[in-house]
């Protein structure tokens, strides 16, 4: 996936300033910045959620820039996953619905023996019934997370997704974020303030005042606080 000296203006506020990225095909990345740097408007320019104002971004060969907007939902559904802070499960559907909805809103039909084996991989096997509000936040990321891999997605996205969790919960899904590139290939791009859990990435990049001012690769915790007091 390529940015190419991407900005996004609203109105007289410009929250991207032409920024310039690729991020490694199977990799895990961290996106860290403060409040207000541009974590967002850059997940949602990369992630074809938003379109720049100029620039252009790529996923594979595609332009996403050149795709008129059912073509571009279409490729959303198809090879990018989305994990959020605040799970955003639908709470009125089991977790084995709600894992299974990428596949169904493409037309596809969920395979059984695969929906098994996602669900056993973030240990919910035995919740598949449950609604979201009998679970835990950390069970609820899992289903989650779930549901972003179903379609088996080239990039995951996955904004703030240790927000709402202990350490110990965040853990657990930093733990399935990390297989997903390890085992599954999978590109990873992980928005978050937390050094903690920008340490599980292979590198961060560090947003301000809406540019790239700087990479870590490897990073450890105490090289991502140190870097972050400086910003
Ligand atoms: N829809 C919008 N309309 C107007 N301004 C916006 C909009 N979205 C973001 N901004 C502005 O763009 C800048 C970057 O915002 P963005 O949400 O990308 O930052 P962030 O790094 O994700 O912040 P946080 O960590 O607080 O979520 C901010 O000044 C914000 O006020």
């Amino acid at each position: 996936m390529r940015l190419e000296a991407v900005t996004r203006a609203y109105g007289d506020v410009t929250a991207l300033r032409e920024v310039t990225w690729s991020f490694p095909r199977g990799g895990l990345t961290a996106v860290m910045g403060p409040s207000g740097s541009g974590k967002s408007t850059f997940l949602h320019c990369a992630s074809g959620l938003d379109r720049p104002t100029s620039g252009s971004v790529r996923i594979g060969e595609v332009d996403l820039g050149t795709l008129k907007e059912a073509r571009l939902t279409r490729l959303r559904r198809e090879r990018i996953g989305f994990v959020f802070q605040a799970f955003n499960l639908i709470p009125s559907m089991s977790v084995e619905q709600n894992v299974t909805l990428p596949l169904r809103l493409a037309g596809r039909d969920p395979d059984p023996a695969r929906v098994a084996a996602i669900l056993r991989r973030v240990g919910l096997a035995e919740r598949a019934g449950h609604r979201p509000s009998e679970l835990s936040g950390g069970q609820q990321q899992r289903a989650a997370i779930a549901r972003a891999l179903i379609t088996e997605p080239e990039v995951v996205f996955a904004d703030e997704p240790t927000g709402a969790l202990d350490p110990r919960t965040a853990r657990d899904v930093l733990r399935l974020l990390r297989e997903a590139v390890d085992v599954s290939g999978q590109t990873v791009v992980l928005v978050t303030h937390d050094p903690l859990a920008a340490a599980w990435a292979d590198s961060a990049v560090f947003l301000s005042e809406g540019r790239v001012v700087d990479e870590l690769t490897a990073p450890t915790v105490e090289q991502l606080l140190r870097r972050w007091e400086t910003l």
